[in-house]
């Protein structure tokens, strides 16, 4: 596991039950004292390590670890930010991969869009690979872990449902070999467009609710704007040549509801934020992971260019963007033309 955040840690302490796990942290100073206390003091200080999980801060060692002729999986437990550089460090030990060796596995848990250029957490991934000079016989098979996962809760050991959508059969073979049994079930999918869709713009929706939330406007406008909000994330998804039935499903309406209800999740806290008053620089100040924030705009300029309306996360992006109130914000999205109740139109 590369990444020894919230969620990297919670999945590798998974993972340690099933399979030899080793957890990168960038931090060597984390790493050390996860090394000599057994906790994540920073992310998961609650919570005593497996004794079986081993923690390492050298990068190489880390990819070399499930990179070996015997095969692996390299789950990559960064947020999007973070993943083509990742991913372009990793390069070099896939490369050097005999032609017999047997499969790896690259799965990413990021949530959200490249914050400039709107790419999906696959295309980074792809042209990272591809710009490291991997070639295609190089390339391992690809994956996106997403669903309703709140890390705290894994952690502690409580029911989890995932999905993995991979490129090849072999990365959700890898996928449910480490991370299936006991209180997690992992099911498999495909639609690896319609499960990073869905897990950026939940996020996204998250903030509305939040904002809804944080304002008092009431239960049936939360439900009122998850509803849209499924629908605005199938558009998108649809467009972008994701599955509709995905929507429907852990990664799309399972992760809005808990996203957008759940008070663990930081996208909704940060919305209920700012519906309490609190400025966006006040939220960030927090210094917490909040990919919706991260790729509203993003999600809007995609949309516009493949000609899908995203109201939602037009007065998210002018709230948070372009100093509309949450009020006003609010009362336009109140005043749109009645319509037909259909998602994908
Ligand atoms: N926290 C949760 O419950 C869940 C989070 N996720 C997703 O997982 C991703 C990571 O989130 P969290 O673990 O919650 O965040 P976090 O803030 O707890 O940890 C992020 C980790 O990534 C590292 N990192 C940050 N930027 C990096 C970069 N540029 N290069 C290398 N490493 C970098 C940090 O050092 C840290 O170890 C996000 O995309 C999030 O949406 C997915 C499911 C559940
Ligand atoms: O993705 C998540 C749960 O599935 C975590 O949500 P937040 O990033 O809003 O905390």
């Amino acid at each position: 596991m590369l990444g020894a955040g919230i969620w990297g840690t919670a999945l590798a302490a998974l993972a340690s039950v099933r399979a030899d796990t080793l957890l990168w942290a960038r931090d060597a100073g984390l790493a050390q004292r996860m090394r000599a206390t057994g906790r994540n003091d920073k992310y998961l200080p609650d919570i005593a390590l497996p004794p079986q999980l081993a923690i390492g801060d050298d990068f190489d060692a880390a990819a070399r670890h499930a990179c070996g002729p015997a095969g692996g999986l390299l789950l990559l437990g960064v947020p999007v930010a973070g993943l083509g550089g990742v991913c372009a460090s990793l390069a070099p030990q896939l490369a050097a991969r005999g032609g017999d060796a047997a499969p790896v596995s690259l799965v990413w848990t990021c949530k959200g869009f490249h914050q400039e250029t709107g790419k999906l957490p696959h295309e980074i991934v792809q042209e990272a690979l591809a710009a490291a000079g991997l070639d295609a016989a190089a390339t391992p098979g690809l994956g996106v872990l997403s669903g309703p996962s709140f890390a705290l809760e894994v952690a502690r050991g409580l029911p989890v449902a995932l999905t993995i959508a991979g490129t090849r059969p072999t990365v959700a073979a890898a996928v449910t070999a480490s991370l299936h049994g006991g209180h997690a079930r992992i099911y498999t999918s495909t639609d690896v467009v319609g499960v990073e869709v869905g897990g950026a713009l939940k996020n996204v929706m998250a903030i509305a609710c939040g904002i809804a939330d944080g304002l008092g406007l009431g239960t049936n406008a939360r439900a009122a704007l998850v509803t849209r909000g499924l629908a605005e994330m199938q558009r998108l998804g649809v467009a972008l040549g994701g599955q509709a039935d995905t929507f429907a499903g852990l990664t799309g309406l399972g992760d809005l509801v808990l996203t957008a209800t759940g008070a663990l999740s930081r996208n909704r806290q940060a919305g209920l934020a700012i519906g309490q008053g609190a400025t966006l620089e006040q939220v960030l100040a927090r210094g917490m992971t909040t990919e919706g924030v991260r790729c509203a705009r993003a999600a809007l300029e995609l949309g516009r260019r493949h000609r899908v309306d995203l109201p939602i996360t037009e007065a998210v992006c002018a709230v948070l963007f372009d100093g509309i109130s949450p009020v006003q914000a609010v009362s336009n999205l109140l005043a749109r033309e009645a319509r037909a109740e259909t998602a994908l139109s």
